[in-house]
Formats: structure tokens, sequence, C-alpha cells
């Protein structure tokens, strides 16, 4: 199966919570990371589908400008807490790529290819992985 997969980087600020406990609740369920803190996320995306009359599957161009319209230049130097999407999330490496997933597989862009894998690393030796 051919695919192509294009990688982004952005920093974002965070803290580990759930808005139904208390400080010393978060505390005790996520330890330092109840703290506010920063990374560096590196998010991957692949796409998967028959080459058109170009030789692509996607263009890179037009997957980059897809993909920073509706995540990147949102999340990048945000606080993460504050988006509406995870109002009632915790900020977990696995909530952000499901919602990155999801809001990516609607795009009008992917119709006839397949969203196959978005990755995406919270620090370089930890990642969320959603395939299709
Ligand atoms: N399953 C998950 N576990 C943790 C998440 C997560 O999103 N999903 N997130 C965190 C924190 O955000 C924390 O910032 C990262 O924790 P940790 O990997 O322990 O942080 P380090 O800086 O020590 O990372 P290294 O991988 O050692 O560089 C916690 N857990
Ligand atoms: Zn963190």
């Amino acid at each position: 199966m051919l695919s192509i997969t294009k990688e982004f980087r952005f920093d974002a600020a965070h803290r580990l919570c759930r808005h139904d406990f208390s400080e010393e609740e978060n505390k005790a369920l996520y330890g330092k990371c109840a703290a506010f803190h920063g990374h560096t996320y590196t998010l991957r995306v692949t796409v998967a589908g028959p080459l058109d009359e170009s030789g692509m599957i996607l263009n890179f161009t037009e997957l980059k400008r897809l993909v920073k319209e509706r995540i990147v230049d949102r999340y990048d130097h945000a606080n993460l807490n504050e988006l509406p999407e995870y109002e009632n999330l915790p900020v977990t490496a696995e909530n952000m790529v499901l919602y990155i997933f999801k809001t990516l597989s609607r795009a009008s862009e992917f119709e006839g290819l397949t969203l196959k894998e978005v990755r995406l690393y919270e620090t370089p030796d930890s990642w969320a992985t959603v395939t299709a």
C-alpha cells in the first residue's frame, strides 16, 4: 500500500487535570504533570490512496496547508487547556491525537483517500497513534 507522510511541529503548554477533581486529586492522579508545563509536539499525518494524474496521492503542499490551518496554527504557542475541544477532557496525547484524527478525517481534501495514521509525539520518546 502506498502512502505519504508529513511531519509538523508546534510548541504548546498544558497541564493534566480533570475538571471535576480538586487540585489535590489532580496532583495525586497526574503527579508533576498536573502543573502547567510545555512541550514541543511532533505531529505525523499519513495518507494513503491512488496516484492522481500528477503522480501524487496528495500534494504535500496541500497536506501542509490543511494540517496547518486546522491544527498547527491553532495549537502553536497555545494554552491547550483553553481550547474548546479540551473543555471537558484531560489534554493527554491520547485525547489530542483522537481529536486531530477526527478533525482531519472530515476534510474534503481527503475525499477518495484514506487518512491512514495520525501520530502525536509529546516528547521524543512518548507518543500516541490513531490508525484507520
Ligand atoms: N499515557 C499518557 N501518559 C502521560 C501523558 C499523556 O499524554 N499520555 N502526559 C504526561 C505529561 O504531559 C508529561 O509532560 C509527560 O510525562 P513524562 O513522559 O513522564 O515526561 P518527561 O519529561 O519525563 O518525558 P521523557 O519522555 O522522559 O522525556 C504524563 N503521562
Ligand atoms: Zn505534558
